[in-house]
């Protein structure tokens, strides 16, 4: 996978030579690249923003300096362009492992009041564009989403997560866990300032441990994600879990 990220912050990027993105770039596994706008701003102090028509607080990122930064990096080819904004569609694992499957992608990351929006309009006529949320809250700028959803796609390519940390048991991927969220994890000491380690996690019974971790997740999820527990089969919250 090609991953062309641009933003006025390059360095915010640096992350993405470390732990598991840093290993599969070494491996060939990703492709990053990371480009600086205000290389396709051409006056002398390298303008990338200007007032709000309308009026309003702050800055609104030029199209212009926009256009040539993205007619440069995707030339003929068709990445699918990925815009974080507050106001976007939500990031879930589901769409993590929609973009998994993707072979190239391009993170615009805005600053200030955000991109022009015609620059998305722009390049809808010939890409697939999608304004991303990754919650609800407001950030600075796009950069920290995007550093969030390529760990969490990264993650998600083949090779990336040895077998000792398979995604497959993620909580919110297709599976007996999906839409629960992680339960409790232990290791040793058995015993930690009085605290024990759940005894049939020591059992060496599989069977057990499995279905001890699954209600630990379905009460957790109760708990801290009712929303998610209120979507979840009624046969997961049996009677024993409802009254959790
Ligand atoms: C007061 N204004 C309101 C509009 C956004 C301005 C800052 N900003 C500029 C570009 C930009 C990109 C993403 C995000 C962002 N915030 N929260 C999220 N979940 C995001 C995501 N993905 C924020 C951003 C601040």
């Amino acid at each position: 996978m090609r991953l062309d990220i641009i933003s006025i912050f390059p360095e915010y990027f640096a992350p993405l030579d470390v732990s598991l993105i840093g290993k599969a770039r070494e491996r060939g596994t990703l492709d990053v690249r990371v480009h600086q706008l205000r290389d396709w701003a051409h006056d002398v102090h390298k303008t990338v923003d200007d007032t709000p028509y309308g009026g309003g607080p702050g800055m609104v990122m030029k199209p212009e300096v926009w256009g040539e930064a993205i007619d440069t990096v995707v030339g003929d080819g068709s990445p699918r362009m990925i815009v974080p904004t507050p106001s976007g569609r939500p990031f879930t694992q589901e769409l993590a492992q929609e973009l998994a499957d993707e072979p190239w992608l391009l993170f615009a990351c805005g600053r200030y009041e955000g991109i022009d929006s015609r620059v998305m309009d722009e390049y809808a006529t010939r890409l697939r564009v999608d304004e991303v949320s990754i919650g609800d809250y407001v950030l600075a700028g796009g950069e920290v989403a995007v550093l969030v959803m390529v760990e969490a796609i990264g993650r998600l390519l083949p090779g990336v997560l040895g077998n000792a940390q398979s995604a497959v048991d993620d909580s919110f991927a297709p599976g007996s866990m999906q839409n629960l969220v992680e339960g409790p994890v232990y290791t040793k000491p058995p015993v930690w300032r009085g605290h024990e380690v759940p005894p049939v996690l020591l059992s060496g019974h599989h069977g057990n441990v499995a279905r001890w971790r699954r209600d630990q997740a379905i009460r957790r999820t109760v708990r801290n994600r009712p929303e998610l527990a209120r979507e979840l089969d009624p046969g997961t919250l049996d009677k024993h879990d409802r009254k959790l």
